[in-house]
């Protein structure tokens, strides 16, 4: 395997260090093989390898790996043994971040190995600065980069308004769009450049989908010619069968997308740094305060308090940082143990691996 046929899939330096000198000459001599999972549905595994352009590649999952879900999920990277015609997951690399939810108090991998997050909101009375903090926080905490996308600015006359706004929460990557005005959507090509991984969050209505098929749909396309000859099917509860598609795609450019089911809608899980580096003004202005356990209610000379009297600091800011550490502080209880079991599992996958490999040195010796 020529492992650099990888980096079209977003393959790079970062994945190739987790790789020893002993797995690396496996897999250049096809003993391993490397992908990047391209969809999850319940037992299913898709992943792209070296051959990407001729489709997707249904993997194994030992045991080992299950649930699913608290392993790996879309845009992670596995090493696989192949077995006869198969390819079994031996292990998965560590993930340089990983986009995840609660659901039903545990937590979820949505999708991993981002480049940017698109956030994407509307220039109409959808606008809403206080989501925008809060998915920020969500970007910063899973240190992937963020870029503001303001849809829909034909609806309104006064985009730098509405940007400004934008630039109030110190960001730097952020483009003015409208799907209806094709010429537009070049202010985001500074992102769409080909390698990159790309996911999109953002409230109902701002225009998701219609951006996911401006940018995305010549490819889908393409894709799912190639789909319907290796599709997969696979009952569901009643019984009905269902058709896993592709959640990872790469558009004409070879810009890579990831849409999983519910990624466009998440909420905060344990996102205490990345709520301090939204709200870093806050946190500047309470190191000042006179007393350091200062709770800014009513303690004298609390910074916090003379910059909400004198109107430097916006009430509504003040009060969404307080509303997201609550929320923030909820969902973690919710998910309490979680992340001790995440920790338990990478080391657990690690020592499958090398028990796996040792194991097999040893029937080649013995031969
Ligand atoms: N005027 C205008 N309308 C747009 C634009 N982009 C999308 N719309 C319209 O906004 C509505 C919502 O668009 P969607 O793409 O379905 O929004 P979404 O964010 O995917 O919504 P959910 O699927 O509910 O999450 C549709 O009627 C679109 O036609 C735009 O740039 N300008
Ligand atoms: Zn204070």
């Amino acid at each position: 395997m020529n492992i650099s046929t990888l980096q079209p899939l977003g393959w790079n330096h970062f994945f190739l260090q987790q790789t020893d000198t002993q797995t690396f000459e496996k897999l250049q001599s096809n003993e391993l093989l490397i992908f990047r999972i391209s969809a999850i549905h319940r037992s299913v595994i898709k992943g792209l390898g070296s051959n990407w352009p001729e489709g997707e590649v249904e993997l194994l999952c030992p045991e080992c790996f299950q649930p699913v879900s608290d392993f790996f999920c879309v845009g992670d990277w596995v090493i696989t043994e192949r077995t006869n015609e198969h390819f079994r997951i031996l292990k998965v690399l560590e993930a340089k971040n990983q986009l995840e939810r609660l659901s039903n108090h545990k937590r979820q991998l949505m999708a991993a190995n981002l480049d940017y997050l698109f956030i994407v909101t509307s220039a109409n009375s959808d606008f809403n600065i206080k989501r925008l903090e809060r998915y920020l926080a969500m970007a910063y905490e899973c240190q992937i980069e963020p870029v503001i996308v303001l849809n829909k600015i034909d609806l309104t006359d006064d985009v730098d308004g509405f940007l400004d706004q934008i630039r109030s929460l110190s960001v730097h990557n952020l483009a003015g769009v409208s799907v209806l005005k094709p010429d537009s959507l070049s202010s985001l090509s500074h992102f769409l450049i080909p390698t990159a991984t790309i996911a999109m969050v953002g409230s109902s209505g701002v225009g998701k989908s219609s951006l996911v098929n401006a940018l995305f749909t010549h490819a889908q396309k393409k894709q799912s010619d190639i789909q319907s000859v290796s599709e997969i099917r696979e009952d569901d509860d009643k019984g009905k069968h269902t058709t896993t598609s592709r959640q990872l795609i790469i558009n004409e450019q070879g810009v890579l997308f990831i849409d999983t089911p519910g990624i466009r809608e998440l909420k905060l899980l344990n996102a205490q740094e990345g709520i301090e580096q939204t709200f870093d003004d806050i946190i500047r202005l309470a190191k000042e305060c006179k007393f350091t356990n200062c709770t800014h209610q009513t303690e004298p000379s609390c910074q916090v308090l003379q910059a909400l009297e004198s109107g430097i600091l916006p009430l509504y800011h003040w009060q969404n940082y307080q509303k997201l550490l609550k929320e923030d502080a909820y969902n973690a209880r919710s998910a309490q143990g979680a992340y001790a079991q995440k920790q338990h599992q990478k080391t657990f996958s690690k020592k499958v691996f090398r028990e796996q490999m040792k194991h097999r040195e040893n029937k080649g010796n013995n031969k």
